[in-house]
């Protein structure tokens, strides 16, 4: 059973700062009891601010870089380098300035990538990479996977109601995206789930809607549907736990 917790911070700066924090002491944890560790990127407005928390948190020289891998909830099928990509983003606020091994981070292919504009083929090209890395059949441990929250309640790239939201594969392609760009490949719901903690990161008030229902359970919300083997954290400034009731917060 998943441990859920329910954290909310005052703002959109002290909630990264929290969540950067929370991630630098998860990575030295694991580090500590089994040498690497593997954490799983997300994409969004709020990632950028958690990422650029780390690089500003003196605590991240405690962890050994070259010892963590790192890999993406979902990605937009954009060429390699495009600023919408949240490689792109994730490299720019977070990977460039820190010690990482370029064998252990595991960006999601590009669509100018080996397999060209194909999602399908990107998508069971990362299958095959994950399958790699955990050394036998099944993912690689995922000891820490962020989630953005959309306006609607998706997570990664599994949106409400679209075909994704029921696939059963780890990796799925992801056509007519309800939010640009249409073209997405992602994590699918079982894939998510198999991680020890996973930590949903949500901040303003366009969220406030989503993140309540989904606390509440809301049936067919893909953020409602995640879940840590361990932990199931949320991560929310003031804005965005404005409809989530004072018994569903975690004291503290
Ligand atoms: O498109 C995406 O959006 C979600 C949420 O982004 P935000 O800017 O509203 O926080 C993000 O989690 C996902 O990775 C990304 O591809």
């Amino acid at each position: 059973m998943t441990q859920r917790i329910v954290e909310v911070h005052p703002d959109p700066a002290a909630l990264a700062e929290a969540v950067a924090v929370r991630l630098l002491a998860r990575l030295r944890d694991v580090q500590a009891e089994r040498g690497h560790a593997g954490a799983v990127l997300t994409g969004g407005r709020v990632a950028g601010a958690v990422y650029r928390a780390v690089v500003a948190d003196p605590a991240r020289d405690a962890v050994d870089w070259s010892r963590v891998d790192l890999w993406w909830g979902d990605e937009r099928f954009l060429p390699a380098g495009d600023p919408d990509r949240n490689e792109t983003q994730a490299r720019e606020a977070l990977l460039d300035a820190l010690p990482l091994d370029p064998a252990r981070v595991h960006p999601m292919p590009p669509s100018d990538g080996p397999d060209g504009p194909d999602p399908e083929l990107a998508a069971a090209r990362y299958t095959a990479e994950l399958t790699r890395a955990a050394g036998a059949p099944g993912l690689p441990p995922f000891d820490v996977l962020l989630l953005g929250v959309g306006e609607d309640g998706h997570v990664a790239s599994v949106f409400p109601e679209h075909p994704v939201a029921a696939e059963s594969r780890p990796v799925s392609a992801v056509r007519n995206s309800p939010k640009p760009p249409p073209v997405r490949t992602t994590l699918t719901l079982p894939a998510i789930n198999t991680a020890s903690q996973v930590w949903l990161i949500a901040a303003g008030p366009d969220k406030a809607g989503p993140v309540a229902a989904a606390l509440a359970g809301a049936s067919g919300l893909p953020a409602a549907m995640v879940h840590g083997t361990a932990q199931t954290v949320w991560l929310l400034d003031a804005a965005a736990a404005a409809q989530v009731p004072e018994h569903a917060r975690t004291a503290g």
